[in-house]
């Protein structure tokens, strides 16, 4: 899973095992960064090339992206947790400096971690590819970093690239993010041009970390954590006040919960011991913690005996805004996905789960995430590392269900809609969307956010690219605005959103009845004004998935019990081998097979059988 980690706990046992001697940095000698970049600028190739460039590991040990970890990580080249690593420089001046970087991740659905890490450093590194220029992403992070109070040094990345525009990218770069650009160091941290004046930068541009009394009671944020099966959970944690020592008894001020510190110490980025950690300083530390549930990222972490006085501010946990049910294909999978899906829990605090049953796809589970990207990557490593074939169900936001009688109800899946006659509204989260595109495309984003019931904030330009807000329903866009948005615009749009709250509309739950049985794993909420014109859609789309039977099969849209679309599958007259005749007995067998293993892929509803991919498709919405 982190590869670099687990690689290099052998280290800990192993002759190169030693401690750091009990000596703390200076503060003017440290500098906590964070870099800060759009999806594919660079980041992660840029992180190594400080590494390498410093010696922090072998040459040999070398991996490409050394900070991004886990197997789908690697393959879909986005980084999801935050990784630290500890750099020591030797800088012109004459002077040694130890520099921290916490590697953040890029993507949206992982907002809140991005602006804990931003809290725990002083200052980014944003890195802009020259040859694209800033996108969606890079606002979103770089007013991240702004807010969190950082210096920010701007990294033109990819100039070896003929493409790259580095004057127009620096000119942009002041234009839409107000910040300053003209010596922005400009690089390619493929081949290595230009990385020593980053490592001077880091250095003579970003703030060394503010006062901190070593004497003081101790105050310590917790940035991050994860499960490792050796060490259990480890945890990464800068030091605000005071001193961290091996064996304190420390507590977590939000949770309460108490511990005795096991080991502390430091990534290089493998994990090497140290005794202490002190004011400005980014390490971690292990506890005999049980699981990362009991660690919320962004508490605090002060002494038992010593308490500080007040927590840092801006804590708040991250509250899964996606539900989706999953299901085993195979029921006998259920007890080996349970399995499955305790394990990721416990590494991913974010990441729900609620056993669920559904009369049509029988034991399975409610999960919760912190947006779709993040369910995407659950479910693949339930497919992936677990090996269980699974079936998603259409995912669905929180619905705020005030009812006549006053009582409020909040709704994560559709199918537990109360009576509608016993409601008095439905509120749903809104987003606000900012989409950067180019020119050419726009009139598409339009009509795509005018189509899932936008409303536009606003529309500006920078040179030759406009730059969309929207406010839109959250709904329409967890199931596929960003593949929508990614098909109309060839992949040159950028997207980045934010919630910002629940608002009421004339909602109602759709049902979908199969041969009269309703399929619960196809009931959504949809707004009253399109639930036709879906309904109809889903009709027709499920008449072309579900295979014809020996019997006719009428498919129904319905809210309530009134029927608002309807198709009829036409029933089977003949039999599937009859084509095969003339007795070709092979042919004809391996038909009776290919239909058996595609049977096991069927799910029974009363009669009927409907194909995995039915849930999928019939659930992506075309224009
Ligand atoms: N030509 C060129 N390619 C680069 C350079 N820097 C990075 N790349 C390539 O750009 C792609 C994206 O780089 P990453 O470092 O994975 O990007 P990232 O910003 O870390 O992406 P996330 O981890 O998804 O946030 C990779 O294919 C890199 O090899 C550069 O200076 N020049």
């Amino acid at each position: 899973m982190r590869p670099w980690r687990v690689a290099h706990h052998a280290t800990l046992t192993g002759p190169c095992f030693r401690f750091i001697s009990a000596f703390m940095t200076p503060l003017s000698r440290i500098r906590n960064f964070s870099i800060v970049a759009h999806i594919d600028h660079g980041k992660s190739t840029l992180a190594d090339r400080l590494i390498q460039l410093t010696g922090t590991v072998a040459e040999r040990d070398m991996k490409a992206q050394l900070l991004d970890s886990m197997d789908i990580e690697r393959e879909r080249g986005i980084t999801i947790k935050a990784n630290t690593v500890r750099i020591e420089y030797p800088a012109k001046d004459g002077e040694t400096y130890v520099l921290n970087l916490i590697d953040t991740p890029g993507h949206v659905d992982f907002a809140y971690e991005v602006s804990r890490s931003m809290r725990a450093v002083e200052g980014s590194l944003l890195v802009v590819d020259a040859t694209q220029g800033v996108e969606a992403q890079t606002l979103a992070n770089v007013y991240t970093a702004i807010e969190a109070d950082h210096e920010i040094v701007p990294v033109l990345n990819k100039i070896d690239l003929p493409a790259a525009e580095p004057e127009r990218v620096k000119e942009q770069i002041e234009d839409v993010i107000g910040i300053e650009a003209d010596n922005a160091v400009e690089i390619s941290a493929k081949t290595g041009l230009g990385i020593p004046d980053v490592l001077e930068a880091i250095v003579t541009r970003l703030p060394a970390p503010a006062s901190g009394d070593p004497d003081a009671p101790l105050q310590a944020m917790l940035v991050d954590s994860y499960y490792d099966s050796y060490l259990g959970v480890v945890v990464l944690v800068r030091i605000m006040q005071g001193t961290l020592k091996k064996g304190d008894n420390i507590r977590m001020m939000q949770t309460g919960a108490r511990y005795g510190v096991d080991r502390l110490g430091v990534f290089r980025p493998a994990m090497q011991n140290v005794d202490e950690l002190g004011p400005g300083e980014i390490g971690f530390l292990t506890a005999s913690i049980k699981q990362v549930r009991d660690t919320k990222v962004g508490d605090t972490i002060t002494h038992e005996r010593r308490q500080c006085e007040k927590p840092l501010p801006g804590f708040k946990p991250s509250v899964p805004v996606v539900f989706c049910g999953l299901f085993p294909v195979d029921a006998n999978d259920f007890e080996d996905m349970r399995d499955a899906i305790e394990k990721l829990a416990l590494n991913d605090a974010s990441f729900t789960a609620e056993m669920e049953t559904s009369a049509a796809l029988g034991f399975g589970f409610r999960c919760g995430f912190l947006g779709l990207l993040h369910l995407e990557v659950i479910r693949d490593r339930l497919e992936r590392e677990y090996d269980i074939d699974l079936i998603t169900t259409a995912p669905s936001v929180i619905y705020h269900i005030y009812m006549k009688d006053g009582e409020q109800i909040d709704l994560h899946n559709p199918a537990d809609m109360p009576d509608p006659s016993k409601i008095d509204h439905i509120e749903e989260p809104r987003i606000k969307a900012t989409i950067l595109v180019p020119d050419e495309y726009l009139g598409d984003v339009l009509k795509l956010c005018q189509d899932r019931r936008g409303i536009q904030l606003d529309l500006t330009y920078a040179g030759s690219r406009a730059m969309v807000v929207y406010d839109l329903p959250l709904n329409e866009v967890v199931f596929d605005f960003y593949d929508r948005l990614k098909s109309v615009t060839k992949g040159y749009a950028s997207f980045d959103y934010q919630m910002i709250g629940y608002r009421e509309d004339n909602l109602v739950k759709m049902s979908i009845l199969v041969n009269d049985e309703p399929v619960d794993a196809l009931s959504m909420m949809v707004h009253r004004d399109r639930a036709e014109m879906r309904g109809r859609a889903m009709c027709e789309k499920l008449k072309d998935l579900i295979p014809r039977h020996m019997f006719k099969i009428p498919i129904q849209a319905a809210i309530g019990g009134k029927v608002i679309a309807r198709e009829t599958l036409s029933a089977l007259r003949k039999d599937v081998t009859a084509k095969c005749y003339g007795g070709d007995a092979t042919r004809k067998k391996k038909l009776l097979e290919k239909q058996k293993a595609g049977k096991k892929k069927m799910r029974q509803f009363g009669k009927v059988e409907i194909p995995q991919e039915a849930f999928i498709s019939a659930l992506k919405m075309d224009s």
